[in-house]
């Protein structure tokens, strides 16, 4: 086996991964609450894996009420390294046909209310989210689409909105304006929370529907993203597949596995011990360092 565990996230229409080897649910606790589900542990060739459906199986979880918190705790808990999500997303982008898989780089937050940090009052942190994404998973994940037999584009701006009612035609067409290639209800604050931890983070998204932005075409509507994503369903675990079997053996330190090195202003005689005993697992290496 080698030093790569990788989170897989599962979005809409992948609740659970047939690839894996010595699968087993496990019930993973975290202080921040309930998890999406129980994590299914297992291995992919020399890797490690632990793959989380993010709504839940049976999609019981609207987007707004993921306990995304919970969900990187508990992962982190159960010895991830490394995190690969999977979204079903709609296109902003000419270029960006239904079917295509793409990686992000970049986001755009535009949820509301929703709980986006482990840090608060008695342990601040400021985690830098300019490059949001780790490069190297996601060139790893660029690579397992083409072996995989997808047509992938590298890096995308994903615009993160509340839901869980789709776009307007109106806004639609503003977050293309925004410079926004496309859209889900998931991204964030998954991805933050994955920084906050020190996991490296990448997103490959799915483009399942042409969301709302041309006026000749009928608007997104939930059934067209389940059956593009019951299309290319078998494709995305083949992915999975070829991502895991792609990793180097040895896995090289990221820059990311310290984000939170210069992160923490607080001083530590002001570190609030409730908060700081719920942050044994997101902030272990720095507690461990003292
Ligand atoms: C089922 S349509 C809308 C739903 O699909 C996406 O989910 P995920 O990102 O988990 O694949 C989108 O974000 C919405 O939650
Ligand atoms: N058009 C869309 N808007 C938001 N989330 C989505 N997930 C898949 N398609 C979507």
């Amino acid at each position: 086996m080698s030093d790569w565990t990788i989170g897989i996230i599962g979005g809409s229409g992948l609740y659970a991964i047939d690839a894996l080897e010595d699968a087993q649910w496990i019930s993973v606790k975290s202080p921040w609450g309930e998890p999406s589900d129980k994590i299914l542990c297992g291995t992919i060739g020399h890797v490690r894996v632990r793959f989380l459906p993010r709504h839940g199986r049976g999609h019981r979880i609207a987007p707004g009420s993921i306990n995304a918190r919970a969900n990187i705790d508990a992962l982190k808990r159960s010895g991830c390294t490394d995190i690969l999500a999977i979204s079903a997303v709609g296109s902003l982008s000419e270029e960006l046909a239904p079917g295509r898989f793409v990686t992000v780089d970049q986001f755009i937050d535009n949820t509301r209310g929703r709980p986006s940090s482990f840090f608060d009052s008695g342990f601040v942190a400021h985690v830098s989210m300019a490059d949001p994404v780790c490069a190297r998973l996601s060139k790893h994940a660029v690579r397992a689409v083409g072996k995989a037999g997808g047509e992938v584009t590298d890096g995308a701006t994903y615009l993160a909105m509340e839901g869980p009612q789709f776009s307007t035609r109106a806004e639609s067409k503003l977050y293309r304006h925004w410079g926004a290639e496309v859209i889900g209800m998931t991204g964030m604050p998954e991805a933050k929370l994955a920084r906050e931890a020190e996991l490296p983070y990448a997103l490959l998204a799915m483009v399942t529907d042409w969301d709302a932005w041309r006026d000749d075409e009928a608007a997104v509507e939930v059934d067209q993203v389940i059956a593009q994503m019951q299309d290319n369903a078998k494709l995305a675990r083949k992915v999975v597949e070829a991502f895991c079997k792609g990793l180097p053996k040895k896995r090289a330190p990221s820059p990311i596995d310290q984000a939170l090195s210069d992160a923490v202003i607080t001083a530590p005689e002001q570190h609030d011990s409730t908060l700081m005993a719920k942050l044994d697992a997101v902030a272990r290496r720095l507690l461990e360092r003292g």
